[in-house]
């Protein structure tokens, strides 16, 4: 890796500005899964211990450029604060004359976490406004979202062209370095295990995937576009219809390397007390909705898994923050900690899940980006990683 990292950079009084992925699950204004907040605490304290004035920033949810009252980072400082044992002091806004303010006030050692990234219109299209003001806060930028080293946005590649030096955090260097020696030559059979909701952003990686891998499992929110690819109802379950036609394509492409679930658990509503039941692919009636895999599916994916050298895994299979649909991803994540093979596992609900059934030190690796795990699986460059600094 020719990319500089933090140990190459004097940061003793410098302003810092740290990108972290602190997107983690939240129910009611509670953190419920703090793996990523975890994961950032060596580079942050590094700089604590160095003597750095350290700025955090990170986006949260998809608030579109708007301020949305329920994603401000306001639980994340506080969880953020507890674990280094120090004041964490939030901004409510994520440039402008507060942060000024605060950044002006630092002393060396001080932590402080800019408001949601994401609230501003200019950060997804990584605008170069944004992205000079957030650079006027520092003078060293160091990026650590691994989570987020697949969006070009100005807080993760903007801002790179407005500070004397682009480093990368302890966590992506571990990242890349771990995951690193699975992409070059990984041990086979290798199958690679795609579910979840963001059917838009993934569908795409699982072309250049059936490439590199020897299966290709699909399970979660990402398999009913393939079940109404595949000409059958799909009633109220997520389903990306403008992605069915690249779903009949893979499908055909990929042929037996692509495993489908042939059965799933449906519910009469999106809720942890709605009614249920297992019903084959073809039996999804209108006005139920596919939240899980069922009985079947979960054995075919075993009988494909068992013999694999290298899993990666990203997306739950089901909708597992409800018991009644959290079966088919608690199989496989057993599964997959009973294998004599390297197992990746990556995005933040993937990993709360593997944490939430208590598999995590079972598994190879858990990595904190899933679609960034995807692509850096798929051979692609991560663009925020690109702008980094060159040794
Ligand atoms: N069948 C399904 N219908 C709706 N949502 C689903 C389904 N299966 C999984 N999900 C949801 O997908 C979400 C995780 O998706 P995603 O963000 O792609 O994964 P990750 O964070 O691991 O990268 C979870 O909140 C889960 O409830
Ligand atoms: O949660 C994330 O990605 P992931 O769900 O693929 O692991 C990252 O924080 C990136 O978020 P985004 O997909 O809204 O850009």
């Amino acid at each position: 890796m020719n990319k500089k990292t933090l140990k190459d950079v004097n940061v003793k009084d410098k302003k810092v500005l740290v990108r972290v992925d602190f997107n983690v699950p939240m129910e009611e204004g509670k953190v419920t899964d703090d793996t990523r907040i975890e994961a950032a605490l060596p580079t942050i304290n590094y700089l604590i211990d160095e003597g750095a004035k350290v700025i955090l920033m990170a986006h949260f949810g998809r608030p579109k450029g708007e301020v949305k009252e329920e994603l401000r980072l306001d639980p994340v400082a506080k969880v953020l604060a507890n674990k280094l044992g120090k004041t964490v002091v939030k901004t409510d806004t994520t440039v402008g004359e507060e942060p000024k303010e605060a950044v002006a006030k630092m002393e060396a050692g001080d932590v402080v976490l800019l408001e949601n990234t994401r609230f501003n219109p200019g950060e997804k299209k990584n605008d170069p406004e944004f992205a000079k003001q957030l650079a006027e806060l520092a003078d060293v930028y160091v990026n650590d979202a691994f989570g987020a080293t697949h969006r070009a946005h100005a807080s993760t590649a903007g801002v790179t062209e407005y500070v004397e030096d682009s480093v990368m955090g302890f966590l992506i260097q571990n990242e890349l370095e771990t995951m690193g020696k699975a992409v070059k030559n990984p041990d086979r059979p290798f199958v690679a295990i795609i579910g979840g909701a963001k059917v838009s952003d993934k569908i795409g990686v699982i072309e250049s995937l059936l490439d590199k891998a020897d299966s290709l499992i699909i399970g979660g929110g990402m398999a009913n576009t393939f079940i109404a690819a595949q000409g059958l109802e799909t009633g109220d379950s997520l389903v990306e219809e403008d992605k069915i036609d690249l779903a009949k394509e893979l499908i055909e492409k990929a042929g037996e390397k692509l495993v489908l679930p042939t059965d799933v658990v449906v519910a009469d509503e999106f809720a942890a007390d709605a009614n249920n039941k297992v019903v084959a692919v073809d039996g999804i009636e209108a006005g139920w909705q596919a939240l899980d895999i069922g009985p079947d599916t979960i054995a075919k994916f075993e009988e494909v898994l068992k013999a694999a050298k290298t899993v990666v895994w990203n997306g739950p299979m089901g909708v597992f923050e409800m018991d009644a649909f959290a079966q088919g991803t608690n199989k496989v994540a057993e599964v997959l900690a009973g294998l004599d093979a390297m197992t990746i596992i990556g995005g933040g609900d993937s990993a709360a899940a593997v944490n939430k059934a208590g598999l995590d030190d079972k598994m190879t690796h858990i990595s904190t980006g899933g679609g960034a795990s995807l692509q850096f699986f798929e051979g692609k460059a991560l663009p925020a990683v690109e702008v980094l600094s060159d040794k």
